[in-house]
């Protein structure tokens, strides 16, 4: 058995999900028509079955010899009844009971065994991990229904204990999903810090680690339970139940037994058990996409996103379309750019902003935090969160409009416009060697031979200062610097020889001397080049060093744009100057 499919998708790195409170899930699911109709039927029918002592017409064995296999619809016999007279409708609502409590022994021994072993084998790792593993892997060896036989010959008909087994062998998904999770969770930052405090094992996985582990494990049961419904059927079907106690898989069986006289009777066990299935399952699916929604946000239903959009945009006049300069590579006309906040209204991040790129210039976007200057670098790209929202603007490049056809922007990304990130490390996968990673992507945008894509970039790593090339194509991220994982990643950013290159604080995560180096190299490909440049940075010796032209960013605005000396000279406002005395400030508490 290995994770389910269904909740592979929120694998182990996730968030951890579902941290809206209670009842503002209850009212997120409910406001779907779908899982509301799915939780009203299985409340229904849970309420009816365990009123059955109270509302059921008859007892679960009553027999009246007059009724024996009476049709649906007989006076006194609403579904009819079995070959022994018994009422159909009274078995079903008394066998609720029965059902019920074989879902929840199976949900109870499995999730208990499951979440317990994955939260101790993913937290502590190593040997308790190896052991925990091997015991999940014999159980998954197991097989079920000759185990459930083999039971029955010991214990005979008990549905209880044949549920408690299956629990057992039902373990190692909720063992390999929870493990999963726990290993994702353990590895983060403030799982260290909560250690560093002082805080318990205990302490840190009851309070950090089970809320990751959560909601998967919600999301999971509502499928265990389904299956549940399924396997005490075909439990109580292969004649494994008691028979003297109803259930919805005995009354299957009693009516199948007899299905030739009746047809009928066996319609209505089966329509129980598929429409409980069905709706658990539907109702599983709709929790996930609850709870994998933003934590503490209600997202807008779609009809509300479309009128809270078209709110946004009313009254804005649309940004006349300028014909660019004539050397400009990349021209950013009106860009606007909001994000939903929560079902009120579009939040404005980026206001309209214009921004022209010409060939051969690096363009330095400054401003403090949260001013807006990676979204204009995302929208640049094509790479804005899912949730973010243009809500005006054009980003021209040759006077092509990318924000207008996503056929037009994928086609520019990586070929005409690079990217190079902030962090080398986070961007170059682990699993991959750079070679195979370098090779890959410039064959991806760019019709060559693997043998020729490898001495194109052998050539373009030793120009970018990789002292030896063969043996860095060799190796993987995590045995290189982080000074060459940049260059390894500015390498891969100019084979595909773009016009335009989006820098998103290049040198940040780097050490004073590399900065230095790298940013001499960017210099040098602008000059060999002819790359346009936009260069996003906090840094303003950044701008200093390389950039020709730059924009300052605050609160989504451009509140000065001008050539770097005028900038350094003569700020134009306010902001400007606060920022360069705050940077001078920050220059001396340095020295
Ligand atoms: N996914 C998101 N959902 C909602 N708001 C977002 C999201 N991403 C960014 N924002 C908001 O957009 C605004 C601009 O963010 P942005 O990341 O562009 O700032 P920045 O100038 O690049 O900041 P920094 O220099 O710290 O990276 C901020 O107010 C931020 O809160």
């Amino acid at each position: 058995m290995s994770v389910p499919e269904h909740l592979q998708a929120s694998g182990p790195a996730q968030e951890p999900v579902s941290a809206g409170k209670g009842r503002s899930v209850l009212r997120r699911l409910v406001a779907d028509p779908m899982a509301a109709g799915c939780l009203a039927f299985v409340t229904v029918v849970a309420v009816l079955g365990l009123s059955s002592p109270w509302l059921a017409p008859y007892g679960p064995n009553f027999t009246e010899l007059s009724a024996v296999n009476a049709p649906p619809f007989s006076p006194g016999h609403f579904l009819g009844a079995d070959a022994s007279g018994r009422d159909i409708l009274s078995r079903l609502m008394w066998g609720t009971r029965q059902t019920l409590l074989a879902c929840l022994l199976l949900l109870a021994v499995s999730s208990v065994l499951g979440v317990v072993g994955g939260l101790v084998a993913g937290f502590y790792r190593g040997r308790v991990e190896a052991a925990a593993d091997w015991v999940s892997d014999v159980i998954m060896t197991m097989p079920a229904v000759l185990l459930l036989f083999a039971l029955y010959a010991r214990t005979g008909p008990n549905i209880a204990v044949a549920m408690i087994v299956y629990g057992l062998l039902v373990a190692p998904s909720y063992f390999r999903l929870v493990r999963s999770v726990v290993v994702g969770v353990r590895n983060e930052l403030y799982i260290d810090a909560a250690t560093v405090v002082g805080l318990s094992d205990l302490r840190i996985v009851g309070r950090h680690v089970l809320w990751a582990v959560r909601a998967p494990v919600v999301i999971h049961s509502s499928f265990v339970l389904a299956g549940g419904i399924g396997v005490e059927a075909g439990v109580s079907f292969l004649g494994l139940g008691d028979p003297a106690t109803p259930s919805w898989g005995s009354v299957l069986q009693t009516s199948f037994s007899s299905i030739y006289t009746s047809k009928a009777a066996v319609a209505w066990p089966a329509l129980l058990i598929s429409l409980s299935i069905l709706a658990l399952v539907l109702l599983g699916n709709a929790l996930r996409d609850v709870l994998q929604t933003s934590a503490h946000r209600t997202a807008p239903s779609p009809r509300r996103l479309r009128e809270m959009i078209r709110e946004a945009r009313e009254g804005v006049e649309p940004s006349a379309s300028a014909v660019p300069a004539p050397d400009t590579v990349l021209s950013i006309q009106g860009l606007r750019i909001g994000y939903p906040d929560g079902d009120r209204e579009i939040r404005e991040v980026v206001h309209g902003i214009d921004l022209e790129v010409r060939r051969g210039e690096i363009h330095g976007l400054v401003g403090e935090s949260g001013s807006g200057k990676s979204q204009i670098a995302f929208a640049t790209l094509g790479i804005l969160p899912g949730e973010a929202i243009v809500l005006g603007g054009r980003v021209l490049l040759d006077g092509e409009d990318l924000l207008a056809s996503d056929d037009r922007m994928r086609r520019a990304r990586g070929r005409r416009i690079a990217y190079i990130p902030q962090e080398p490390m986070s961007n170059l996968d682990p699993c991959f060697t750079i070679g195979a990673q370098l090779i890959h992507g410039l064959r991806a945008v760019k019709e060559i031979s693997k043998e020729g894509a490898r001495r194109e970039l052998l050539a373009l790593l030793a120009r970018v200062g990789i002292k030896d090339p063969e043996r860095v194509l060799r190796q993987y991220p995590h045995e290189i610097s982080g000074g060459m994982a940049q260059r390894v990643l500015i390498c891969g950013a100019v084979a595909s020889d773009p016009d335009v290159i989006v820098a998103d604080e290049p040198t940040t995560a780097l050490d004073v001397t590399v900065q230095a180096e790298v940013l001499e190299l960017l210099r040098e490909l602008r000059d060999e080049r002819g790359l346009a440049m936009i260069l996003v940075t906090h840094n303003l010796g950044v701008v200093a060093d390389l950039c020709d032209t730059v924009s300052v960013m605050r609160d989504g605005h451009i509140v000065e744009r001008s050539d770097v000396d005028s900038l350094f000279e003569d700020p134009a406002v306010d902001y400007t100057m606060e920022l360069l005395t705050s940077a001078r400030r920050v220059e001396i508490a340095e020295v």
